[in-house]
């Protein structure tokens, strides 16, 4: 599964990833959306930060359990510490790093996600990076750097990272969740 901050590439390059490699594709925040009916701002507005923080838990230890499946994680599945030792005994996590500049260019139109809804969005977005990039990190079997790569480039590494993983070369990869065993 992927891991990493909002804007770092979790969703697009999940799903071309499991599309390429004929695997189920599930994004934690949009299985959120359905189960839920409503938005993650929505969720964020009734419930609170916590109350996202608990679903978002609740959820990611059931879909871990699911063979075959690539899961794009929301950037702040790493905050609870329950959360960062499910990931690690599930399956390769694949850290997609992408600098807080890029992410920020990224993002700076944004208003799908709460936590940059505020008055400095892109000096909280190098907050959060600070807090949380050595959190991704701890869980991370595979740490990819993107740069500011286009997402083809950025998911050919990926596979790279994949295939020298599954070899034993390099000092880790990412597999699907299905794929770990192959
Ligand atoms: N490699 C990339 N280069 C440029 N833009 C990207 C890249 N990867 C993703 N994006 C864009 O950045 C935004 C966030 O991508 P998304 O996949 O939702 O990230 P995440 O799920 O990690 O928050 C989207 O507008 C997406 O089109
Ligand atoms: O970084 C975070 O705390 C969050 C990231 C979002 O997912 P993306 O990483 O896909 O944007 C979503 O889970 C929510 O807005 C909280
Ligand atoms: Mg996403």
């Amino acid at each position: 599964m992927f891991i990493g901050m909002m804007g770092a590439g979790k969703t697009t390059l999940g799903r071309s990833y499991a599309a390429r490699h004929g695997l189920a594709f599930i994004d934690s925040d949009q299985e959120l959306e359905a189960r839920t009916g409503v938005s993650i701002p929505t969720i964020f507005a009734v419930e609170g930060e916590e109350g996202f923080r608990e679903r978002e838990a609740r959820m990611l230890a059931e879909l871990l359990g699911r063979e075959d499946l690539v899961l794009a994680t929301g950037g702040g599945v790493v905050l609870r510490p329950e959360n960062r030792a499910q990931l690690r005994r599930r399956g390769i996590v694949v850290y997609l790093h992408v600098p807080p500049e890029v992410l920020w260019e990224r993002l700076r139109h944004d208003r799908h996600r709460p936590l940059l809804q505020v008055p400095q969005p892109r000096q909280r977005i190098f907050e959060l990076y600070a807090q949380r990039d050595p959190l991704y990190r701890e869980v991370a079997d595979v740490v990819v750097d993107g740069g500011r790569l286009k997402p083809a480039a950025m998911l050919a590494r990926v596979e790279e990272a994949v295939r020298d993983y599954r070899s034993g070369k390099g000092e880790g990869a990412v597999v699907a969740e299905g794929e770990r065993d192959a």
